[in-house]
């Protein structure tokens, strides 16, 4: 829970933003008709979501920090018999593969709602909670006001596709309501945490040592802080950690690795400026083998200037560590900035040609009016998203939780 407040607060931008867009939507229809008092929508139920964090079984329940991860199973490419039965059967290569590009997650139909039998006044906690309240401004639900929101959903960046689902299910059997402001924003959250429902996925975790984690992304998408934050997290819960500087072309990358290495007390490898991030690559993995390492994390470069020679170098990366280990890399995280909007979808579109990603952060939440992108971004891939950045400390990355999320983005006050 208190994750979830730091949540609301960060994504204050965005759900202001729906809220106040709301509340002129509302107002504008609910003027034109007198407010009459009208028996609340009833809601639907959301599925209750995959337990964020799933600590590994050595793991003691209450380890302070657990890292946005899975608990461990045997190998990669052998899930054990004894496997518990909360442990997804997929390999890390099966992820990454069903995940179709353009896939879209299986969305159930809305549920029909049940008409209200009788237009009562609402209950003593119903009123206690501020809900039902007569004076509420209403607006019946219309084809103008679904384009409103439809439109205001672009504008928090949820793509033009994903705005027009949201919106014809929130309408399904609801047409000619007259609803409140309050009400919709208790629809968008239930339908935002349908969508993210089936990607909100912790990073597998596996008994192969060291499991090799090939962290990918743009300059600035936050990559450096997400394996800092991750290491240190992962540190906090007794995993040994190596961290491999791969992005040797920018001296200050691999500085401010460093930095981070030395906070989360885990050892960062580096290489000379502008030699081979492969070589380091094979170095890191020998080290980490030697040291019976748990994670071996690799930074990469992501100067998508010449994808070519990009795409050559995570090719290499690969095949020079796939020599020690033909599984690895067991991960491959695509980091994404919020901030980008939109951009992020073509950054996946474009990483996932690169590099056989397996599931996704998102930075930067914090602080910016476009956390909708994360749903566009469920919607349309429907790849894992592991974990999400909502500031620049080291506890500011958490496990996604779709519910936590849809409430935060819309402005749900949580009870
Ligand atoms: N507000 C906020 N800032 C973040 C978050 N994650 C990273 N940052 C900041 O974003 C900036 C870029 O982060 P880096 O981790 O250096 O990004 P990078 O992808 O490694 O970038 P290069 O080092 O240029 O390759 C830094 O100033 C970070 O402090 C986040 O979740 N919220």
């Amino acid at each position: 829970m208190a994750f979830f407040s730091k949540l609301k607060d960060r994504l204050f931008k965005s759900s202001n933003k729906l809220e106040e867009g709301l509340d002129a939507i509302v107002e504008e229809g609910a003027a034109d008709a007198a407010p009459q008092q009208t028996a609340p929508e009833k809601m639907p139920e959301v599925p209750p979501s995959a337990p964020p964090v799933e600590v590994p079984a050595e793991q003691p329940a209450e380890a302070p920090k657990a890292p946005p991860v899975e608990v461990p199973s045997e190998a990669p490419s052998e899930i054990p018999a004894e496997t518990p039965a909360e442990i997804r059967p997929e390999t890390p290569k099966q992820t990454a593969r069903t995940a179709e590009p353009m896939a879209k997650p299986a969305m159930k139909p809305m549920p029909a709602p049940t008409p209200d039998p009788v237009p009562a006044a609402p209950g003593l906690l119903g009123r206690l909670m501020g809900r039902g309240k007569a004076d509420e401004p209403r607006r019946a639900l219309d084809d103008d006001m679904l384009e409103q929101l439809e439109d205001l959903l672009v504008g928090a960046d949820m793509g033009v596709d994903t705005a027009l689902r949201v919106t014809a299910n929130m309408a399904e059997g609801r047409l000619g309501k007259r609803l409140s402001t309050r009400e919709i924003k208790e629809l968008l959250a239930a339908e935002v945490a349908r969508i993210m429902e089936p990607v909100a996925r912790p990073m597998p975790i596996y008994a192969k040592r060291p499991q090799v984690v090939l962290v990918v992304g743009v300059n600035g998408s936050g990559k450096t802080t997400t394996i800092g934050k991750l290491a240190s997290q992962f540190k906090a819960v007794g995993k040994k950690v190596v961290i491999a500087a791969g992005d040797t072309f920018r001296a200050a990358a691999v500085e401010q690795l460093q930095v981070w290495g030395d906070r989360a007390g885990v050892p960062v490898l580096t290489a000379p400026e502008g030699s081979d991030p492969a070589s380091l690559a094979f170095d890191a993995m020998t080290r980490a083998q030697e040291e019976g390492a748990d994670l071996l994390m690799i930074d990469t470069a992501g100067r998508l200037q010449n994808r070519a020679d990009l795409m050559e170098e995570l090719a290499k990366i690969v095949r020079v560590i796939q020599k020690k280990d033909p599984s690895a890399p067991h991960n491959t995280l695509l980091v994404l900035d919020a901030t980008t909007g939109q951009n992020a979808l073509n950054q996946v579109d474009t990483f996932q040609k690169l590099a056989d990603v397996s599931g996704l952060v998102m930075t930067k939440l914090d602080g910016t009016a476009k956390g909708g992108v994360l749903v566009a971004l469920a919607d349309r891939f429907g790849l894992p998203i592991h974990a999400i950045g909502v500031g620049e400390q080291i506890d500011d990355l958490a496990p996604f939780d779709p519910e936590d999320f849809a409430a935060a983005l819309t402005g749900l006050e949580k009870s």
